[in-house]
């Protein structure tokens, strides 16, 4: 089975470490989510993943050929309609351009509901489309497009609950069809419902959690919002 493995990462901006020892490893059709505080060190993760960052130490193992990675940050061409900018995407990220139908047909079988609505926005010049709106366009389309391996920095930041379950509809449709995901997000509940296992970022390392259950008792907390806070807050929970 194809596998992507980050082993023993270090990394600094500063004298001061963000990352010391970091292991993460995630396989083919799995769905593996990242938690951690604000500046914990996510997305230099991804970055470090994605090769657009050199750790200082450490080993990267990786089987996939096909990466693709959704920045936290996406700036559009204002003047351009989505459309053209998907065809710039799909340019840029593949060797087999997708066209709108083919992007349609994978859309849904694996969210049907999704498929009207994401014609819409297809239209839509990209100026006039919110943050929320751009950022669930971007994810999907990037899913459509065939790649072995999908990195996404908080797809569903700023996005409305019924798109939240699309998405992640669509994730769970594209690991089925064996695409290894890697995905960060703030909100807890929707990494543990919909991750096969996680990872918390705390004390500058990758703690890793099958299920919530797991991330509560070893917390010693009743909720997993507490967990987190525990996790971030108190050093010596963390091992
Ligand atoms: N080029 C840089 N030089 C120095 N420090 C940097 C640089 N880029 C990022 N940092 C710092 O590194 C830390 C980690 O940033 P990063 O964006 O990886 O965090 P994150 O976990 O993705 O945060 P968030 O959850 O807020 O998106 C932050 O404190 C940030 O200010």
């Amino acid at each position: 089975m194809k596998k992507f493995t980050a082993q023993n990462i270090d990394f600094s901006y500063t004298d001061t470490p963000l990352l010391t020892q970091a292991s993460l490893e995630v396989a083919q059709g799995d769905i593996v989510g990242i938690l951690g505080p604000n500046g914990s060190g996510k997305t230099t993760f991804f970055d470090i993943v994605c090769d657009l960052k050199k750790a200082k130490s450490g080993f990267i193992k990786n089987d996939f050929i096909r990466f693709l990675y959704l920045s936290q940050i996406i700036s559009t061409p204002p003047p351009l309609r989505m459309r053209d900018i998907f065809k710039m995407v799909s340019a840029l990220s593949s060797n087999e351009p997708m066209t709108q139908d083919k992007t349609l047909k994978k859309l849904s079988a694996w969210s049907p509901a999704i498929v009207d609505r994401y014609q819409d926005m297809w239209n839509k010049k990209s100026s006039l489309c919110s943050y929320g709106e751009t950022r669930w366009f971007f994810t999907l389309s990037l899913l459509s497009i065939s790649a072995d391996f999908v990195i996404l920095d908080e797809p569903t930041a700023g996005v409305d609950p019924e798109f939240r379950h699309y998405i992640w509809q669509c994730l769970h449709g594209a690991a089925r069809e064996g695409t290894a995901i890697l995905v960060s997000s703030h909100n807890v509940d929707e990494v543990i419902n919909h991750c096969d296992y996680f990872y918390m970022i705390s004390q500058k390392c990758f703690n890793r959690f099958n299920n919530g259950s797991e991330f509560m008792q070893k917390y010693g907390v009743k909720t997993v919002d507490d967990a987190f806070i525990r996790a971030v807050t108190e050093p010596v929970f963390a091992t």
